[in-house]
């Protein structure tokens, strides 16, 4: 099975991304969204004893919770050291899963994919981006954004430009949606060949 990891700095379009790769019958890991079903069930009870006033009728309030991490290092860690370890267990499970029921070629969608070191695991990287402008304007759109806001979080990702150089494809987004999905069906058609060679993936 043949691994393929989808990334992408904030506002670039990797939600919408990961979207067209399902629609092209892939199947794909969102870490984003194991993150947030973790705050509505399984990793509730932690955040409230790390994070007093996270919480909000007995679920994460992931604006509260952003507000207590995004300008305070420290406590970003903490949260980190809880939630990541539950996002890397869902993962097996999915890959073990995709293994069992013999799909070629799946997606891992990390927003940290190459800050956590992720991008060793697979097989191949994507790389969603876009323009420095277009993502300032997009992310800033965002509810509760602000500059101060949009600065902390850059300042803890890393550059685009140092993802593109470490990614194998680049999916251009400033371009519009038809745009992008003819890159992503342009990236399957390139891998056909490489996902029926692809080793097995059970060291991930
Ligand atoms: C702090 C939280 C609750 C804020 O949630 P919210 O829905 O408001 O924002 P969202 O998750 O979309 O994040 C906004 C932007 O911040 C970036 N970001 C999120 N977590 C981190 C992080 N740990 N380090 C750097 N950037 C981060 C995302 O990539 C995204 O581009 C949430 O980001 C979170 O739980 N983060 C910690 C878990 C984590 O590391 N998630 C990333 C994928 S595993
Ligand atoms: N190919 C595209 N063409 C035009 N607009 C796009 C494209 N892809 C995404 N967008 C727009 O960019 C914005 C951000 O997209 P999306 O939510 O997918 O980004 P993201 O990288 O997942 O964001 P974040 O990290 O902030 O959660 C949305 O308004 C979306 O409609």
């Amino acid at each position: 099975m043949f691994v393929l990891g989808l990334t992408g700095s904030i506002g670039m379009g990797k939600s919408t991304t990961a979207a067209m790769f399902r629609a092209e019958g892939i199947k794909v890991h969102d870490a984003d969204a194991v993150v947030h079903s973790l705050y509505r069930g399984a990793a509730a009870p932690a955040i409230e004893a790390a994070f007093p006033g996270a919480m909000r009728d007995g679920a994460v309030d992931r604006s509260r919770l952003g507000a207590c991490v995004f300008d305070d290092p420290s406590a970003l860690r903490r949260l980190e050291a809880i939630i990541h370890p539950m996002v890397a267990a869902s993962r097996d499970v999915f890959l073990a899963e995709a293994t069992k029921s013999g799909e070629r070629l799946v997606v891992l969608d990390v927003p940290l994919l190459f800050e956590t070191g992720i991008d060793r695991m697979v097989d191949a990287v994507v790389l969603v981006s876009a323009p420095e402008t277009v993502q300032k304007e997009r992310a800033s759109a965002r509810p509760g954004m602000t500059p101060q806001r949009l600065a902390a979080i850059l300042a803890k990702q890393i550059p685009d430009a140092e993802k593109r150089a470490r990614a194998h494809f680049i999916i251009d987004t400033s371009s519009g949606f038809a745009a992008a999905e003819r890159q992503v069906r342009g990236i399957l058609r390139a891998l056909a060949g490489a996902a029926d060679k692809a080793k097995s993936r059970s060291e991930i």
